[in-house]
């Protein structure tokens, strides 16, 4: 298995399937849609090949200023291919191979960035996540990776590598407790267990829990109002959320500042107060 393929690597005849991940521009937002659904779309290589093809197109054309992931089949994504990895245990591989930042051998992987999976990787728009059904270990393990979350209420969360023996390596061991209260990441991590959709956003996991079948739904309105926003305001501000974590506050607000001079400086900040006085919508060039 090279480093570029994952468990769960093409199982049958590409060409007479569906790719293992679909994406799709509506407007100014990219709908990445994971599709193994005969395996609760469970990761793949080629599937995450696609995702990291997709995050590039979201980085990098300014058409993009909204991104959804959603999964398809009534399920979000399963986490690693277990028979996959029953057939090819990818610790076997560990051994073998210099790492790719040359420091050990992880098969040629630098396992402290799998940016498929955005971790030591995150997007400079905002991501929403539409989960319907289960989001299990992997699954949730990318949910946290995202900035928006909405949820069927029938979804299920929940960090399983440990029930299998196995390492939450989707970075969950490091980031979960910045995003939940300690003592419910740590439950969810060492006992493995699922969580509905009404206890994830009870926790904070999610921020929305809607009718099955509607999570798409009500992400595409998000990102609408998003993409109407000026969108080099709001990759400001997603920035300095980001870059701004863990420092002591009088280092961030000096990345606060920055970032939000060049915002006041841009043409979208003169268009947005000349549009409220003009009593219209703003039109934001994105410059
Ligand atoms: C560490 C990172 C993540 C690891 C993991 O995610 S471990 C996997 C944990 N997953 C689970 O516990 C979920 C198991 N499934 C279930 O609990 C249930 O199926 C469900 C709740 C998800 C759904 O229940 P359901 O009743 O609706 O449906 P079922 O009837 O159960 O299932 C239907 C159907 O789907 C099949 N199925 C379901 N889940 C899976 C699954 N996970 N795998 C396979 N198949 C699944 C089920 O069998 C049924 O099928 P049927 O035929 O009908 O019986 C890793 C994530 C990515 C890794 C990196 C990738 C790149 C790399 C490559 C390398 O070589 C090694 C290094 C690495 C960087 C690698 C490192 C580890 C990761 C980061």
């Amino acid at each position: 298995m090279s480093a570029t393929e994952a468990p769960g690597a093409a199982d049958s005849d590409i060409s007479s399937r569906e790719p293992h991940c679909l994406v799709e521009q509506r407007g100014h937002v990219l709908i990445v849609t994971l599709n193994r659904p005969e395996a609760r779309n469970a990761l793949s290589g080629e599937m995450m090949a696609i995702m990291n093809e997709a995050w590039d197109r979201v980085d990098n054309d300014p058409e993009i200023r909204v991104a959804i992931l959603t999964g398809a089949g009534g399920a979000f994504c399963a986490g690693a291919d277990l028979k996959a990895m029953n057939a090819a245990p990818p610790g076997d591989k560990f051994e073998q191979g210099e790492r790719s930042d040359g420091k050990g051998n992880d098969g040629g992987w630098d396992l402290s960035r799998l940016p498929a999976l955005l971790k030591g990787r995150r997007l400079t728009k905002p991501l929403i996540a539409a989960v319907e059904g289960a989001a299990i270990a992997g699954g949730t393990e990318i949910l946290q990776g995202t900035d928006i979350r909405v949820a069927g209420e029938s979804a299920k969360f929940g960090v399983s590598e440990a029930k299998w023996g196995l390492f939450p390596l989707g970075g969950s061991a490091v980031r979960l407790v910045r995003q939940i209260p300690y003592t419910i990441a740590a439950d969810i991590l060492l006992t493995g267990r699922h969580i509905k959709a009404a206890e994830a956003k009870e926790i904070g996991l999610i921020g929305y829990v809607v009718p099955d079948g509607t999570a798409l739904d009500k992400a595409l309105e998000i990102a609408e109002t998003i993409a109407n926003n000026g969108p080099v305001a709001v990759q400001a501000i997603l920035r300095t959320i980001r870059d701004s974590e863990g420092l002591h506050e009088e280092e961030a607000f000096r990345i606060d500042a920055e970032l939000g001079a060049a915002v006041f400086k841009s043409a979208d900040a003169k268009e947005g107060p000349r549009a409220f006085a003009e009593k219209r919508a703003p039109k934001f060039s994105g410059s």
